[in-house]
């Protein structure tokens, strides 16, 4: 398979690296002392007791990679409006794109069935862009559990080498790709993808519910999401927000309560530096609107209280915005 990895950063480059070692081509887009570090040595991955190199090639610009089989956008949802400019070189009509962002995600509305009218989103916005180049039917909903980091240019450490896993699903009823063939191409590869029985939006609603609970009490405190387990009154935040989530999603036509076991939830919260502590710190644009604005306005229309996260997330947009790295 040729795969090219748009935005191989923290999650994009643990992916790009497993991929290849499983024999694929694979490409990366990236930038910087990053992609000088890639050209110049190679892409590593650090995963436990294991370190692995992947000569890929790299660029800044894709136009001279061709067209691919599976395109993987990996940017934060904030870059996602200047990649969409730069993807067409990459693209044919039966390239699958892949789209792995956390939060709610620009193609939430995009083939959504019966289910309630969402907010208006401006994220959304996005769709006028990506469906100019692509239709529903090439693109791939994702939901990653994966936790990584950039830690030098070149290197990335995966902090969850015991679960790696990339949810994926079809956006739309018309799907044109083999995702059964594309599941087993990942799990090949090292990186879990179980098939789905439902929407993919029911499993990107339960990954949400990790980010906009633990991600976010981790950003106002400065800690590794573990916090909200070894806190204990952080750990009661955490549950109720989660719950909040939960009549969220529900009230959207995606009932998961059935799915979620919140005392593992706890138990398995990582040692690690969630995503967007990792770009507060870094100062890089922040996933707010994404993963913390995006539910809210989710509960505002479906008439839900959530004054849980209401807190969370005032205290964590005032952060984003008076470091310039939030303006909505
Ligand atoms: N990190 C994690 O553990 C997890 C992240 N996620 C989600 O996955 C998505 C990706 O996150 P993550 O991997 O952390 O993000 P990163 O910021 O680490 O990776 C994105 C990469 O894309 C590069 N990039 C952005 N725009 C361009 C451009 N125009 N040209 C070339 N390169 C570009 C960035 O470069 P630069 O650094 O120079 O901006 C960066 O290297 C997010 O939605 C995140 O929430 C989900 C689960 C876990
Ligand atoms: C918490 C975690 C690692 C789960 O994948 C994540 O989503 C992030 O760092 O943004």
């Amino acid at each position: 398979m040729r795969a090219c990895v748009v935005g191989a950063g923290a999650v994009g480059s643990h992916i790009a690296v497993r991929l290849a070692r499983a024999g694929h081509d694979v490409s990366v887009i990236a930038r910087g002392a990053h992609l000088e570090a890639i050209r110049a040595r190679g892409l590593v991955l650090q995963a436990g007791e294991e370190s692995w190199i992947a000569e890929v090639a790299a660029d800044a610009d894709p136009s001279g990679f061709g067209t691919q089989d599976l395109v993987i956008v990996a940017v934060k949802s904030t870059g996602l409006a200047t990649m969409a400019d730069m993807l067409a070189p990459l693209l044919a009509p039966g390239t699958a794109v892949l789209f792995p962002q956390n939060g709610i995600p620009w193609w939430y509305p995009v083939g959504l069935d019966d289910k309630p009218e969402p907010p208006a989103l401006d994220l959304f916005g996005l769709g006028g862009k990506f469906l100019s180049l692509m239709t529903p039917s090439q693109i791939i909903g994702a939901s990653i559990y994966s936790a990584n980091e950039v830690v030098e240019p070149g290197v990335v450490k995966n902090n969850t080498p015991q679960r790696n896993q990339l949810s994926i699903g079809p956006i739309a009823p018309d799907c044109a790709v083999d995702v059964a063939g594309l599941r087993s191409a990942l799990e090949e590869a090292g990186i879990a993808s179980p098939a789905l029985d439902g929407d993919i939006r029911e499993t990107v609603w339960m990954k949400l519910l990790l980010n906009m609970s633990g991600s976010t009490i981790a950003l106002a405190t400065s800690n590794k999401s573990s916090i909200s387990r070894t806190d204990p009154e952080l750990e009661t935040i955490y549950r109720r927000i989660v719950a909040e989530g939960l009549q969220i999603a529900a009230a959207h036509g995606f009932p998961v309560n059935h799915l979620v076991d919140i005392d593992r939830l706890v138990a398995s919260l990582p040692d690690h530096r969630p995503s967007l502590l990792q770009d507060y710190e870094a100062g890089r644009p922040m996933e707010i609107g994404e993963i913390v604005r995006a539910p809210q306005a989710f509960a505002q229309v479906a008439g839900i209280d959530t004054p849980a996260l209401d807190v969370l997330a005032a205290i964590v947009t005032r952060l984003a915005r008076d470091r310039g790295l939030y303006s909505g």
